[in-house]
């Protein structure tokens, strides 16, 4: 059996792993247009913002992995054209040299692009976005330049504040914009998307809410300033985290797809052409919060999701676990964690929802104050049915395994009465006796 994988990030990557590492005799054809593989973006605003000494370590393999398992890989080959009939892939390498792959299964795993707004001044030099490593590195230069002094970000989702904060440990003046009354709308209702508005400001960034971008002003070809729906702005450097969208141009008018454009797949995440796996960024998945089909664009998913293709291909008959968009961020050291769907989340999505809130400490109050911090709580639950949709976390306490819990809650459908009375251990290193989790499952209407 002959599989292409087109693309070689983190979703492609672990399909093609997969495949790889199993006993079948499996031809892999690997093609990216890139020339690197498994950049983690997430490093990104961290050597940017010099809380790592280097981007090095932010790649986990590379060509000659997956040459060494027997795979051939072109990098810097985009795929121009598919024939699903005849089951062919089209492709040109950066020379101009043009390649011609035919399969018997194909993955797609072309992931996401930037949303880039066509606003005038679009072209002007000084305009940044953060997807490619190679686009964190201008970036990175664009900061190191002497005339660089003041740096406007549009966006303040994951991308916007994690790159906000990096650049603002690099000194320049910062300062952030959202469409949203708040930051990091896309995943915490207000209540606690204050926490990480109050800490930007503590912080020094200058926070710009219910503002749109509406032009890039520029001299001399390059920016100097943004225009938004409130005011004008001086900028030397603006980056532009404004989401990302599916990259699903190659199935054309063959491949079956989701209301924002991505593939549509099944729990196999087989796409309506039965050789045709579409798997990461590029792909639907299944939200076991809202019990229907999803799009959310996160390396975890990807990674899952690569896997669970690559067993079917291999013919095991595998269906993904379904996901609950679980995230988190650390910006100056303030910590939010959440998972399936915010209050405003779920009323969007037509679901009639309760929440239960607490603040708590997460040790006893005879631990040393230094080792102890407040923590915030909100576990969101389904009025009729009781079942919780999701949770939210924020802290200066590591917080993170806790929402692991509240995940792996909305996958198995778990309602808040059960939550009440789970075994929950108790040591006054980790947490209380009566926690929060408990406490606030307890106290819910
Ligand atoms: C700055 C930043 C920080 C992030 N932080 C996190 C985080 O902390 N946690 C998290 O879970 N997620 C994070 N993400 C999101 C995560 O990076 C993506 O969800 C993930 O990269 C998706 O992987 P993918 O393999 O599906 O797609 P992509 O990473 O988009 O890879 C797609 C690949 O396909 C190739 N390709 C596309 N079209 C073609 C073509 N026609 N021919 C050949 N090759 C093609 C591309 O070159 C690319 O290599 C972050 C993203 C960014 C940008
Ligand atoms: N820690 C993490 O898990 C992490 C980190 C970085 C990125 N990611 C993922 O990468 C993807 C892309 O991240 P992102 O930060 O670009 O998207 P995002 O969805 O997190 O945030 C985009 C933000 O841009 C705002 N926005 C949209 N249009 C706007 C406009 N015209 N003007 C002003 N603001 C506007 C939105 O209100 C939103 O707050 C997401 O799926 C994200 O989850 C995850």
């Amino acid at each position: 059996m002959k599989v292409v994988v087109v693309g070689t990030n983190h979703a492609g990557i672990s399909a093609a792993n997969t495949l790889l590492d199993s006993d079948q005799d499996v031809e892999v054809t690997l093609l990216d247009r890139n020339s690197n593989l498994s950049y983690l973006g997430c490093g990104t605003a961290l050597w940017v913002g010099r809380q790592i000494d280097g981007y090095e370590g932010l790649f986990y393999t590379n060509a000659a992995d997956f040459e060494a398992k027997g795979a051939k890989i072109s990098l810097e080959t985009e795929v121009k054209e598919i024939d699903f009939e005849n089951k062919v892939v089209y492709a040109e390498t950066k020379s101009g040299e043009k390649l011609e792959e035919n399969y018997d299964k194909l993955v797609l795993a072309t992931g996401s692009l930037p949303i880039a707004p066509k606003l005038p001044g679009h072209d002007l030099d000084g305009l940044h976005f953060l997807k490619l490593f190679q686009e964190g590195q201008a970036v990175d230069k664009a900061l190191a330049t002497d005339d660089a002094n003041v740096v406007c970000v549009i966006g303040a989702g994951y991308i916007g504040v994690e790159i906000a904060e990096a650049a603002a440990r690099r000194g320049k003046e910062v300062h952030i914009f959202d469409a949203e009354a708040h930051s990091l709308m896309n995943y915490y209702d207000e209540d606690f998307a204050v926490a990480m508005d109050e800490n930007l400001r503590a912080n020094g960034i200058h926070t710009h809410f219910g503002e749109l971008a509406e032009e890039y002003l520029g001299e001399n070809g390059k920016v100097t300033g943004l225009k938004t729906t409130k005011g004008e702005y001086k900028a030397d450097v603006i980056i532009n985290c404004i989401g990302f969208r599916p990259n699903a141009g190659l199935g054309a008018d063959h491949l079956e797809k989701f209301v924002n454009g991505a593939y549509l797949v099944d729990r196999t995440f087989k796409t309506s052409d039965d050789a045709v796996y579409a798997v990461g960024d590029c792909a639907t998945n299944y939200s076991n919060a809202v019990n229907d089909t999803a799009y959310i664009a996160l390396a975890s998913n990807a990674v899952r999701s690569g896997i669970v293709a690559g067993q079917n291909i291999l013919g095991n008959h595998v269906e993904g676990a379904g996901i609950q968009g679980s995230n988190g961020i650390e910006i100056f050291g303030l910590k939010l964690v959440s998972t399936g769907l915010s209050v405003r989340a779920a009323e969007k999505n037509g679901l009639k929802v309760k929440y239960t809130d607490i603040e708590d400490t997460q040790l006893p109050g005879f631990m040393p104050a230094d080792e102890n911090a407040e923590v915030k709580l909100r576990i969101v639950y389904e009025e009729e049915s009781r079942r919780i949709v999701g949770a939210q976390m924020v802290s200066h306490y590591d917080v993170s395994m806790g929402i692991h819990m509240f995940s792996l809650a909305v996958q198995e459908q778990l309602t808040i009465d059960k939550l009440a009375l789970l075994d929950l251990f108790f040591l006054p290193h980790f947490n209380q006796p009566y926690n929060y989790i408990t406490k606030a499952a307890l106290k819910a209407e």
